[in-house]
């Protein structure tokens, strides 16, 4: 006899999104969904105290394989659906300080550029965050992962980068580390202090603070695991930090052993897409502005592109060409880009936005907000499709199809009845 945390029984669909263990979909693979329906009596998913998938398949077979074993908690999903927890491939969820105040001012015209450089923007956050406490940040970031939780987050990533010194850029990612240990998410931690010109320094004089100061002191507070730093991240843009710049930033975190994620080709096409495909990046953010030069590179070196259909939203931008990376063969993800410019964690608003305005599918857009949002984190092995090894975290939906999701807008708290993390239900509809 073995005990197990959690079935989940009787689902009428069950989308895996992928059942081979391939570790991302690319082109036009991102619309073949992995869908189980169909059999009569359902779907079953079994997970282990470890809070592991340990079977999945139509329920009879499911409890034939566990009729003499005990199960701690069960949960009918007769009528329902389940599909992979979410995940939301980027967000900067640490900083005090919002900016409510710019959005009345971009609406009334102000560019994102014209905000940042009169010293608001990204400025304003930092001087908030760095006068906030460890506590405070704490406190903040908890109620903002909470939030994503119920909009279906399972795996969240977390940036630094409302520091732009030292002390300040340790103190998030310690704050990032405290959540990572404490809260019933799934965190991915990014270390971005080259997010901004800090005003007493020079671009030049930044990024050799980046590489010479900030990142040895980080590679020692992983090495002594007061911190677990999974990514680097840069602003690589015009009035930011330039091409060369970011390159020597993100080759510097790679011989720290980081995978290199960041902003590119956001505001204006600086190639930064193909310099990333060149140094091996795990993912480019963003890309709004990028060429088919820059599609192809990444399309050949596998960089996935991590869409942000909030930003192009909220700033009237230009969305990125989603239809040209996935025709080119490229693996696209999402994220939210919670931040005080786009205040948003839902990731199936996304998702609906990413399917609007930046036309792909409905499978494309779960496809890159669970799979490939897990690989563009290099955690695809464990996180975005249920299958039998993989971490126990679901969406079970009040719907009698998993695309009510994206299709009622706004609803989401309505539509998903129960959010499982490794096993355990962290959410339940009220
Ligand atoms: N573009 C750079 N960083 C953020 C915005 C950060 C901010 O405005 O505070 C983004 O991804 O949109
Ligand atoms: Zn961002």
């Amino acid at each position: 006899m073995t005990g197990y945390k959690l079935l989940v029984k009787n689902a009428r669909q069950v989308v895996q999104v992928s059942g081979s263990r391939e570790s991302v979909k690319r082109g036009s693979d991102m619309n073949n969904l992995q869908v189980l329906e169909g059999a009569e009596g359902g779907y079953s998913i079994l997970v282990d105290r470890d809070g592991i998938i340990a079977d999945l398949g139509p329920s009879r077979e499911v409890e034939a394989r566990h009729c003499s074993d005990t199960i701690d908690t069960v949960v009918d999903a007769t009528g329902r659906c389940l599909i992979p927890g979410l995940v939301d491939a980027h967000t900067h969820t640490v900083w005090a300080g919002d900016r409510v105040h710019e959005f009345a001012m971009k609406l009334a015209g102000a560019t994102y550029m014209d905000v940042h450089k009169a010293g608001g923007g990204i400025y304003f956050t930092v001087e908030h965050t760095r006068g906030a406490t460890e506590d405070t940040l704490y406190e903040l970031l908890k109620e903002r992962l909470v939030r994503a939780v119920r909009a279906g987050s399972t795996f969240v990533e977390v940036k630094s980068g409302y520091g732009l010194d030292l002390d300040t850029e340790v103190k998030m990612l310690k704050v990032t580390e405290r959540a990572r240990q404490s809260l019933p998410v799934d965190i991915s931690c990014t270390y971005c202090g080259a997010h901004a010109i800090p005003k007493e320094k020079t671009s030049q004089e930044a990024t050799t603070d980046v590489v010479n100061v900030q990142l040895p002191r980080i590679k020692d507070l992983m090495s002594s695991k007061q911190l677990c730093v999974h990514n680097i991240d840069v602003f690589c843009e015009q009035g930011v930090f330039d091409v060369t710049q970011s390159r020597d930033i993100l080759l510097a975190g790679k011989s720290m052993g980081l995978n290199l994620n960041f902003h590119g080709e956001e505001l204006h096409r600086l190639h930064s897409a193909e310099m990333g495909a060149e140094i091996g990046a795990l993912a480019i953010s963003h890309l709004e502005e990028v060429s088919e030069e820059g599609i192809s590179a990444m399309a050949k070196s596998g960089t996935v592109g991590v869409l942000l259909p909030t930003t192009a939203y909220n700033l009237r931008l230009t969305p990125p060409p989603a239809r040209a990376m996935i025709d080119g063969g490229m693996a696209v993800a999402l994220g939210s880009d919670f931040n005080p410019n786009a205040h948003c964690l839902a990731m199936p608003l996304v998702m609906n936005l990413a399917c609007v305005t930046l036309r792909m599918t409905m499978s494309e857009s779960l496809v890159a907000a669970t799979l490939n949002a897990a690989h563009a984190l290099g955690q695809s092995d464990r996180h975005g499709s249920l299958e039998v090894g993989k971490l126990g975290n679901m969406l079970v939906l009040d719907a009698p199809r998993w695309e009510h999701l994206i299709y009622q807008m706004g609803s989401h708290q309505d539509v998903i009845s129960h959010v499982i993390w490794h096993g355990d239900v962290v959410h339940r509809k009220q």
